[in-house]
């Protein structure tokens, strides 16, 4: 039994598998993580391993309270994964995303595959038919794009989630949530589209906290996994495990 922790920009996400069949979900906070970590394992206590793609700002120290109990580790870039990394700066690319590629080409192999994962950020992941990660694109999220357009501005208000009633804004909460809400939704057909005219055989993968909001304003019709990446967790620990 697995313990996957995924340490976002905004909250953790953990799943326990037993093998590739989720048990069981969690979300919690930051400084929630060791009590919630103490509680999970109470309930499955036969997890042998934790294992961890962090992008926020929690370390590897955060989980070595835990190393008498199981077996923790923590996916840095020296890990190997099923990819080339074509990436011109490899070093500084979110392991978080790695994970992602990682998952998409163990997942559906020999075929273009794009990776969307609307989080904090949106991330766009490409990786081709002959296993070459090429890199993508990075872009604020939902979220993020309500808080920046109030706070960089003075007469803006933080307004939260909520579908626009049409294109055409007709109030100022209007008008930013179709700004928002409606460039969210162009932004990623467009990416789509681009991608779409210049491979074909390819494949498209919607995560993130985000997706299902997403999925059905999309154009494009994708099917949205939220859990994606977490999975994706598990199945490079697998990997990894099987060819180390
Ligand atoms: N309870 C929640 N807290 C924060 N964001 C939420 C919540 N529920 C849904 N969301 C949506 O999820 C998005 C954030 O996605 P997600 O939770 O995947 O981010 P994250 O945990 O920071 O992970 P990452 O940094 O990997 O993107 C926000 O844009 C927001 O609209
Ligand atoms: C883009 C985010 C913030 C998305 O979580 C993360 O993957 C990250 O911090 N990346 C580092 C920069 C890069 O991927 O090139
Ligand atoms: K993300």
């Amino acid at each position: 039994m697995v313990l996957a922790i995924d340490v976002g920009n905004t909250r953790i996400k953990a799943s326990v598998f037993e093998d590739n069949t989720v048990l069981e979900n969690f979300v919690f906070e930051k400084n929630e993580l060791e009590k919630k970590i103490k509680k999970i394992l109470e309930k499955f206590q036969n997890c042998s391993d934790l294992i961890v793609a962090s992008v926020g700002n929690v370390e590897k120290q955060s989980f070595l309270a835990f190393e008498k109990e199981l077996n923790i580790h923590f996916f840095t870039h020296e890990d190997i994964f099923p990819f080339t990394n074509k990436y011109s700066t490899p070093k500084t690319l979110g392991i978080d995303r790695m994970i992602l590629a990682s998952g998409a080409t163990l997942q559906f192999p020999k075929q273009n595959r794009l990776v969307i994962d609307a989080g904090t950020c949106i991330t766009y992941d490409f990786i081709d038919e002959n296993d070459n990660y090429l890199g993508g694109a990075i872009s604020p999220g939902l979220r993020l794009r309500y808080e920046a357009l109030h706070n960089f501005t003075a007469r803006l208000p933080l307004l939260t989630l909520d579908a626009p009633e049409s294109y055409i804004g007709d109030s100022t909460a209007q008008a930013i949530h179709s700004g928002v809400v409606n460039g969210f939704v162009y932004e990623i057909d467009g990416f789509i589209d681009e991608y779409q005219g210049n491979f074909a055989n390819f494949i498209i993968i919607l995560t993130g906290g985000d997706a299902e909001f997403l999925a059905k304003r999309l154009k494009n019709t994708i099917f949205a996994n939220s859990n994606f990446l977490l999975e994706s967790l598990n199945q490079t620990f697998q990997y990894k495990i099987d060819n180390d």
